[in-house]
């Protein structure tokens, strides 16, 4: 990690990278974005309409563009999409310009928090559950190759897990400080 003030979330599906980034950035005081929100923002419509017009590939070069973009901004809190690790480019802006947050849960949380959910392509099948595992298979290295801290966000209460993160956070600002004040 730079020194750089910002926190990014990365997981899979419902996790609750947006419910717990917007909390963290609450209790930072910093501005808080969704790559998927500012996706939306841009392009007047929804991420399911981009992937029937655009496929998932034209919705991953849309997400490239923003997180570039977003990763560019100090003092920030950014909630990925789950896919945001499929980009080489993404992950190394990641890593480079921010404290890397890996939140996960088990399946069946996010089955049951997403049972509802129609703004999730993705989850459009017949199966979410093998859906599910297959893209946590897939992407697991990725999110743990990104990860500066890796939280279960399904247990603990939100708050914990903002508190949590927020340490975390702080720990590794005063592990850089002491090592750059330090001459090799
Ligand atoms: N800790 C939590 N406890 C209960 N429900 C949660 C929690 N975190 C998120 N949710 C709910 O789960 C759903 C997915 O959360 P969201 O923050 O959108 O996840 P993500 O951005 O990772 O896809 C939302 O309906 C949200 O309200
Ligand atoms: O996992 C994915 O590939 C996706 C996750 C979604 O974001 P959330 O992780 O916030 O649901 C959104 O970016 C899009 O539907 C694709
Ligand atoms: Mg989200």
């Amino acid at each position: 990690m730079k020194p750089a003030a910002n926190i990014y979330l990365i997981g899979l599906m419902g996790v609750g990278k947006t419910t717990i980034g917007k909390q963290l950035a609450r209790a930072l005081q910093w501005p808080f974005y969704d790559s998927d929100r500012v996706i939306e923002e841009c392009t007047g419509v929804d991420i399911p309409t981009i992937f029937s017009y655009e496929g998932e590939e034209g919705f991953r070069m849309r997400e490239q563009t923003v997180i570039h973009h977003l990763s560019a901004l100090q003092g920030i809190v950014m909630a990925t999409g789950g896919g945001a690790v499929l980009m080489p480019e993404n992950r190394t802006a990641l890593k480079e310009n921010g404290f890397v947050v890996y939140l996960h849960c088990s399946i069946d949380k996010i089955l049951h928090r997403t049972k509802h959910d129609t703004q999730r392509p993705l989850l459009r099948t017949d199966n979410p559950r093998q859906r599910l595992q297959t893209l946590l298979a897939q992407r697991d290295p990725l999110y743990t190759e990104c990860a500066d801290f890796k939280i279960d966000s399904g247990v603990l209460p939100t708050k914990t897990v903002v508190k949590t993160i927020l340490q975390q956070y702080q720990a590794a600002l005063e592990d850089h400080d002491r090592i750059a004040s330090c001459t090799k």
